[in-house]
């Protein structure tokens, strides 16, 4: 899975309380001021948080839209306060580490026994027993399954809509600078699902900079907390700036739960302090909070077809669908980029599974792909196609409209696991892409096919790979 933000540190603010409504906040100097402190970063990661700009309070009205400059707005809004993390770390607090990213990644395993959460909740002080990784996750499901069934009151007043407006159209155009290929597929959905994905995919977006982007190493659990609390907030019908104001109107008009984005955050706390998974269990807790949550976060956006919506098993069902292909997307993220977290020093293959290939840590660090990598990454690749087979059978029971964009981020992200494969397993040095040509062809066929009956579809998949044992 595998992003807006103002530039610099003040840039940040004066966005902030701009989206909040203060006028006195309006500043060009904000983007131009900004500029030259993001180009250490690339045009990336430039989201920054504020979380003691936040613990102030100030929300988003319904007042007058402040014409904010669309720079400075593209990349708006999340600036760490580095008081707020120095403070948290003389309290005692870790700092943080930098993760494997994603913005915003089942089955594998029916037995999925509870890696033991070996980072800090800071939330969290009951004693009773942790649950297991396929709890939380089947907790998740069942809470938002639920709600495709509920009527939702929705809270707070109605927002102003001149705001509410600029706040959708921002949204879609952080999800066009940092996510090209997804934007486009956004732009085969309806106008209201199109706004809602962008509102969605910019909170993710933003969640995941707190730990992946510049100011990553700043970042606190307490950060996270704070952020979470804004996240309440945003469900509360008291959203923090205009971004958070686009998310709660989402949550208004769809019927998303909130777990899957508490778990996300989740996922960050982990990222914390996690550079090694031991076995596939933790590491599918993992792919589930970073990547498999956006698969729930989505679908009550895509919607259900209709002769599935009123049955309570195939909902559920749609449900670990979803999950699957958010799974598939991290597996497949993780398999590509096993070189580059290696020169970060991070693992996110399983050590188990490793050992049980023969291939060793130093292995990885070294680079070198020999029969065992091959035979290690043969079985991957295998597992990543099941979830993708998984997710494929979701799909065709998705809303009709909105089985062509999903399907094709599907096949194209698939396409993904095959470049591994035709580099020869080289995933050390080479990058796995899928070249543009290849990208467009997809998309016809993926209509087609996202067409036909389920039926029909079924057949294909039953043909499909089959994890090695
Ligand atoms: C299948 C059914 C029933 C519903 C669909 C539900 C959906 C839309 C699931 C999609 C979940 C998703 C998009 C997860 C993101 C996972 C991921 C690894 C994204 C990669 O993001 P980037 O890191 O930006 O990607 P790149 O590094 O490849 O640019």
């Amino acid at each position: 899975m595998q992003s807006c933000a103002a530039q610099a540190a003040g840039a940040g603010t004066a966005a902030f309380r701009f989206a909040a409504g203060d006028p006195s906040a309006r500043t060009t100097d904000a983007a131009s001021s900004s500029y030259d402190a993001s180009r250490s970063y690339g045009n990336r990661s430039l989201l920054r948080a504020d979380p003691l700009e936040q613990l102030r309070g100030r929300q988003v009205g319904a007042g007058r839209v402040p014409q904010v400059p669309r720079k400075a707005c593209v990349q708006a809004i999340l600036r760490v306060d580095r008081e707020a993390a120095d403070r948290d770390r003389e309290d005692g607090s870790e700092k943080g580490a930098q993760r494997k990213r994603s913005s915003f990644s089942l089955q594998a395993s029916s037995s999925l026994a509870m890696p033991s959460l070996d980072f800090p909740r800071s939330r969290s002080t009951s004693p009773v027993r942790q649950k297991t990784a396929q709890e939380r996750v089947d907790d998740a499901v069942r809470k938002q399954a639920a709600l495709m069934a509920d009527i939702r009151i929705p809270p707070g007043a109605e927002m102003d809509g001149e705001l509410l407006e600029t706040a959708y159209e921002r949204s879609g155009e952080v999800c066009a600078e940092y996510a090209k290929t997804f934007y486009l597929g956004t732009k085969l959905m309806t106008p209201e699902r199109q706004r809602a994905i962008w509102a969605i995919y910019v909170w993710c977006r933003r969640t995941d900079e707190l730990v992946d982007g510049p100011n990553a190493s700043h970042i606190t659990p307490a950060a996270l907390d704070r952020w979470e609390q804004r996240l309440e907030d945003v469900f509360a019908g008291k959203p923090f700036d205009m971004l958070d104001a686009a998310l709660t109107d989402t949550v208004r008009k769809f019927p998303v739960h909130i777990q899957p984005f508490r778990d996300m955050i989740d996922g960050m706390r982990m990222d914390l302090y996690k550079k090694r998974y031991e076995t596939f269990e933790e590491l599918y807790l993992y792919c589930y909070n970073v990547a498999g949550t956006v698969g729930l976060m989505s679908t009550p956006v895509m919607g259900i077809a209709p002769e599935y919506a009123e049955d309570e098993d195939a909902v559920r069902e749609i449900y670990d669908d979803a999950l699957a292909l958010g799974i598939a997307n991290q597996l497949t993220n993780i398999l590509r980029d096993v070189g580059e977290d290696a020169r970060r020093g991070r693992i996110y293959l399983p050590l188990e599974e490793l050992s049980r290939f023969g291939v060793t840590e130093q292995d990885i660090f070294d680079g070198v792909v020999t029969d065992r990598w091959r035979s290690f990454m043969r079985w991957q690749l295998a597992r990543a196609r099941d979830y993708f087979a998984k997710a494929e059978r979701g799909v065709m029971k998705l809303d009709r409209q909105s089985r062509w964009p999903v399907y094709a981020s599907l096949v194209l992200y698939r396409q993904i696991l095959d470049s591994i494969e035709k580099n020869d397993f080289d995933n050390f040095h080479k990058r796995a892409y899928v070249p543009k040509f290849k990208k467009l062809l997809s998309l016809p066929e993926a209509f087609v096919r996202s067409q036909l009956p389920h039926s029909s579809h079924g057949l294909k998949v039953a043909s499909s790979s089959k994890v090695a044992e």
